[in-house]
């Protein structure tokens, strides 16, 4: 608890300032650690910082970026999480980093599991820095309320890095990190915007939504990126 909150009056400014600020995080680590390693959200709030980071002057080919959920559909659908990365940040020098996504070639999800997990295995972790989305009914990742697998995906003393998940609020079956995956970061970044998401924030803990996990947890910073 006791997160940092960043506030900003526009959505591009916050966009400009956090690729300003994981850039910074992604040379630190590539300077001590000679790589370094992204994990981020799809959904349409990352687009323009996706677009501001792949602007930034970096040493690309020492970066990985990975994703922290993903829709399990092609990666050239326009849902999918992949396609948006590449769509919007692997652009330009940008392309030069490695992308590794969580969708396989299998048909199922749950089939998928372990070539996924195998991938996240082989990143070097903790993540540099790992960039959380948030949604109007409180999830984060691909943790959704009601999901019937939620206590696995937030299960503390889980060994699973990823899980197959079916969401009822929302379409598609997904993959995504479970939360000791996810806190295994240097830090987390919360990146919402409008007034809706941060009343929701609010109330995540009282109402016990699946984005509580982070905010309830003081093992990994976290702080809050928030434009109206
Ligand atoms: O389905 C998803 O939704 C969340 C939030 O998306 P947004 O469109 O409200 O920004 C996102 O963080 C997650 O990665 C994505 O798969």
């Amino acid at each position: 608890m006791g997160q940092q909150w960043h506030n900003f009056d526009s959505r591009d400014g916050l966009a400009a300032a956090l690729a300003q600020y994981l850039a910074a995080r992604l040379r630190a680590d590539i300077e001590t650690r000679g790589a370094a390693c992204l994990a981020l959200s799809g959904g349409s709030t990352p687009v323009p910082m996706f677009q501001a980071l792949a602007q930034q002057v970096l040493d690309w080919p020492a970066v990985s970026l990975t994703l922290v959920d993903e829709r399990w559909v092609d990666t050239d659908h326009p849902d999918s999480n992949e396609r948006l990365l590449r769509e919007h940040l692997h652009l330009g020098p940008a392309a030069a980093a490695r992308v590794i996504g969580l969708k396989t070639p299998h048909q199922r999800a749950i089939e998928g599991e372990g070539e996924a997990s195998a991938r996240i295995a082989a990143l070097a972790r903790p993540f540099s820095a790992l960039v959380l989305g948030m949604g109007g009914d409180g999830h984060t990742a691909s943790w959704f309320p009601q999901a019937a697998n939620l206590p696995r995906l937030l299960d503390r003393a889980g060994t699973d890095l990823v899980a197959a998940t079916e969401p009822v609020t929302a379409p598609h079956t997904r993959m995504t990190l479970t939360l000791p995956a996810v806190l295994n970061s240097a830090e987390i970044i919360l990146h919402i915007t409008g007034e809706d998401k941060k009343a929701v924030l609010g109330n995540a803990i009282a109402r016990g939504y699946p984005v509580a996990a982070v905010l309830r947890q003081s093992t990994t910073p976290l702080s809050i990126w928030w434009a109206p």
